[in-house]
C-alpha cells in the first residue's frame, strides 16, 4: 500500500470532544479530517500534533452568483488561514454553489453557460490564492438522492468536467465513492477517468455511510485498481461506524491494506 490513510474526525467516537477525537485518530496512525473550522479551537487542535488530510475550506457563498462569489472568495481567504494554523492542505467546497439565496439552477439541469463561466473564474479565483499559500481548494461530488437534494455540481461527471475545463493546479476534485455510488455508479471506470484530477479520495459503504464490507461497494477492487494506478495520496474514511470505531477502523485499514 503506497497511499496515506485518514478518517473523518466529525464521524468517528462521537462520544468525545472533537479534540479527543483527533487525539484518537491521530493514535492509531490515521491523518485527521475535519470540517467547519469555525468555532473551533484551533491552537488546542494543532497541540494534538495530528497530521491534518482536508478541511472545509468555506463558510458562505457560491461559486455562480456576484454575491456569492464575493462572500465565498472572503470566506476562503479566513479557511486559508485556518488552514495554515492546522496546515492542512487540502480544502474542500463541498456544495458550494447552495448560496444564502439559493441558486439559479433547478436540481438535475446542466448549468448553463454563463454560470458556467462565472464559475470556473471564481474557481480559478480561488485555486490562485490556494498557491499562494502553499494549498488546494477541493470540489467535492455529493449525492442529491439521500444526503443533499437540490445540490448543484453534484454529480462527480459534471464536477469533473468542471475542474477539468478550470484546469488550475491549485482546484482539485474530493472524489467521494459513497456519493458516487449513489448517484452514479462505475465506480472503476470513475475513478480511471478521475484520477489526473483528484486531490484525495472519500469513502464509505453504501447504504448508510459506514465502514468497507457493511453494504454494496468492493473496496477491495478499488484499492486494488488505485494500486495499480500507483496512487500515492491521501484515502479517507468520511463514514460513520455501524458499531465499534475500532473495528470500523481496522475494516478500513483491511480494505485498503
Ligand atoms: O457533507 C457531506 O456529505 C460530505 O461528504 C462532506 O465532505
Amino acid at each position: 500500500m503506497s497511499y496515506r490513510l485518514a478518517a473523518c474526525a466529525e464521524m468517528l467516537f462521537l462520544d468525545r470532544p472533537i479534540v479527543d477525537r483527533v487525539r484518537a485518530l491521530d493514535e492509531r496512525g490515521f491523518e485527521v479530517e475535519i470540517w467547519d473550522w469555525s468555532g473551533k479551537d484551533l491552537p488546542a487542535l494543532a497541540a494534538t500534533g495530528a497530521t491534518f488530510s482536508s478541511m472545509t475550506g468555506y463558510l458562505r457563498g457560491d461559486l455562480i452568483t456576484e454575491r456569492g462569489q464575493a462572500e465565498l472568495i472572503a470566506t476562503a481567504r479566513d479557511s486559508l488561514a485556518a488552514a495554515e494554523v492546522l496546515d492542512v492542505p487540502r480544502l474542500n467546497l463541498h456544495g458550494t454553489g447552495l448560496g444564502p439565496d439559493g441558486l439559479p439552477v433547478t436540481p438535475g439541469e446542466r448549468v448553463s453557460g454563463g454560470d458556467w463561466i462565472r464559475a470556473a473564474d471564481t474557481l480559478r479565483r480561488l485555486g490562485d490564492l490556494a498557491l499562494d499559500a502553499g494549498r488546494t481548494f477541493m470540489l467535492e461530488n455529493l449525492n442529491r438522492a439521500v444526503d443533499h437534494p437540490g445540490t448543484p455540481f453534484a454529480r462527480a461527471a459534471d464536477t469533473l468536467e468542471l475542474i477539468s475545463a478550470v484546469d488550475h493546479p491549485g482546484v482539485r476534485l474530493n472524489l467521494d465513492l459513497y456519493h458516487a455510488q449513489i448517484g452514479e455508479g462505475n465506480l472503476l471506470s470513475l475513478v480511471d477517468r478521475a484520477l489526473p484530477w483528484v486531490g484525495e479520495f472519500q469513502i464509505a459503504d453504501v447504504p448508510g455511510r459506514c465502514e468497507p464490507g457493511t453494504g454494496e461497494i468492493r473496496y477491495p477492487a478499488i484499492a486494488a485498481a488505485l494500486a495499480r494506478h500507483g496512487y500515492t495520496g491521501v484515502i479517507g474514511l468520511e463514514g460513520f461506524a455501524s458499531g465499534d470505531p475500532e473495528q470500523a477502523l481496522e475494516a478500513f485499514r483491511e480494505a485498503f491494506a
